[in-house]
């Protein structure tokens, strides 16, 4: 049985979620999201879709002043129902389109690290990030690699989730196999280490800053790491 977390209705509630790339962020923050009736937004969603964006329209994703350029006029919606989890993006709300899948294609994380690195892009995603949360008056449950300590460190709960490397890889190879992706688990594995290693020239996501509180989903499964957070929000909050 599921644990439930009595909330009053209307008051802020934002949980914060970072960590690397494998470690169940999305899944576990959208889970969240939908048991405690609060939003949830994928800030890596709107990296990728810049980064897509960017390889659509011949942006060259290296050139820090086109990238930068682009982040301040690029079209990006996301569904904040994490039911919904709907992403469209473009050149502008004219030319957007439904990218929900195109921005987990292994070509845009490749590419997406030289966008999430360009500081003044982050800048521009960050300001958008922020809004988002105002928008949904401060309900929300918001994951990513720099949420607890840059976008929102006045969050009521802060998390850092964690999983060994081996645990990260093997269930990043088994989420894109099942979505009928042909990368060996070489492919997987060098892509997802070079890209944790080049984000974290920019962000801190591998250890928790103070007042965050780690949760190792190494040895849990998908229920318990849902679990552990929904204990983690209980005792933080209170109820
Ligand atoms: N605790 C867990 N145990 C087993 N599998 C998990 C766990 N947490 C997440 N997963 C699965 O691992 C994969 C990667 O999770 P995801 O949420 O996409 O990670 P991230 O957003 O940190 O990159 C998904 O298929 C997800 O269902
Ligand atoms: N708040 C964030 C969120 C993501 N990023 C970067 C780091 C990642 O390489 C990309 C994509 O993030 P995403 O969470 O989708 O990546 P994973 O699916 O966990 O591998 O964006 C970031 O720098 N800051």
């Amino acid at each position: 049985m599921s644990e439930s977390v009595p909330l009053r209705i209307g008051k802020s509630l934002v949980i914060a979620i970072d960590g690397p790339s494998g470690s169940g962020k999305s899944s576990v923050a959208r889970e969240t999201a939908h048991r405690l009736g609060l939003a949830y937004q994928d800030t890596g969603a709107m990296y990728r879709a810049l980064a897509l964006v960017c390889l659509e329209n011949g942006v060259e994703v290296h050139n820090q002043a086109a990238v930068e350029a682009l982040a301040k006029r690029f079209y990006f919606e996301q569904w904040f129902d994490p039911g919904v989890g709907m992403v469209a993006a473009g050149l502008d709300q004219e030319r957007a389109l439904d990218v929900t899948d195109e921005i987990r294609e292994p070509r845009v994380s490749e590419a997406v690290s030289a966008v999430a690195t360009n500081l003044g892009a982050r800048t521009e995603l960050i300001r958008r990030q922020r809004a988002a949360i105002e928008s949904v008056r401060s309900r929300m449950v918001v994951e990513g690699r720099d949420i607890t300590t840059v976008v929102a460190p006045q969050a009521e709960v802060r998390l850092l989730l964690t999983a060994s490397e081996a645990a990260r890889l093997a269930r990043r190879g088994a989420q894109l196999a099942a979505s009928g992706e042909s990368q060996t688990a070489e492919q997987v594995a060098a892509q997802v280490l070079a890209r944790d290693a080049k984000d974290a020239t920019v962000v801190e996501f591998q250890r928790a800053a103070d007042g965050v509180v780690t949760i190792d989903s190494s040895d849990l499964d998908f229920e318990q790491t849902v679990q552990a957070v929904l204990r983690l929000v209980r005792e933080t909050v209170g109820g």
